[in-house]
């Protein structure tokens, strides 16, 4: 084999190097740096205030380090533009926020057409009704996001994620509201959706109970 392909194959899928962020420029976040290859899963955890957030917001590229880079499938984000980095994010990376955001006037089916849309694909009806099916949500296809309990509210967010088989998803706290029974529902899911897609996950919380699932852990 090159060296060059070689050295190509042990490059990380996902990596930060040496982020720093301001908000005020008074008070300066500096990050330490990640690394994930290929079926990696990675736990970020730390108190409440600690940046957990403002990181995740950072790997997707929604907010603009001081200097530092992140890269994905040895794309740097930030050095797109924010046209292009909105159509790279849509294609590669899937985000669940801690509470879901649907449009309100849109069935479930059109809110992931139009995910699919906005990261400049056709339409797959295919492949939205596999991802509700792994989801146990087939029933749902046709009802407005509103409309659906909690759970399944929580679900469909997973579906929004993984609808265009990114190969990044940022989960930001996924079960922070959620009881015990559903918070590891929830955690498999995310398990199973990453798996599925063959994508990376990476998860923010400061719910001590998804260290059992996900024991890559890194504390902020
Ligand atoms: N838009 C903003 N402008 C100014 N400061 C901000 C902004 N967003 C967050 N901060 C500050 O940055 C710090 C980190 O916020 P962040 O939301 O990243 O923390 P976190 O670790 O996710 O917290 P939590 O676990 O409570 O959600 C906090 O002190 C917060 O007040």
């Amino acid at each position: 084999m090159a060296l060059g392909m070689f050295v190509f194959l042990l490059r990380p899928m996902f990596r930060t190097r040496s982020l720093v962020f301001t908000y005020n420029k008074t008070a300066y976040f500096r990050f330490p740096d990640i690394e994930l290859n290929a079926g990696e899963d990675l736990l970020i955890v730390g108190e409440s205030g600690v940046g957990k957030t403002t990181l995740l917001h950072l790997m997707a590229g929604l907010l603009r380090p001081e200097s530092g880079q992140v890269e994905l499938l040895d794309t740097s984000l930030h050095e797109l533009s924010s046209r292009q980095r909105d159509r790279f994010r849509g294609q590669y990376i899937g985000l669940v926020f801690q509470r879901p955001h649907f449009v309100r006037a849109l069935s479930l089916e059109e809110n992931l057409t139009l995910i699919q849309l906005l990261a400049g694909k056709k339409q797959d009806k295919n492949r939205i009704r596999e991802v509700l099916h792994s989801l146990g949500m087939s029933h749902k296809l046709h009802e407005k996001p509103h409309r659906l309990s909690q759970g399944e509210q929580q679900r469909a967010a997973l579906a929004l994620a993984v609808v265009n088989r990114p190969r990044l998803i940022l989960a930001d706290e996924p079960t922070a509201s959620l009881d015990d029974r559903n918070a590891g529902r929830v955690a498999a899911l995310l398990k199973q959706q990453a798996l599925a897609s063959g994508a990376q996950l990476i998860i923010i919380t400061h719910d001590r109970r998804l260290k059992d699932p996900f024991p890559h852990l890194l504390e902020l």
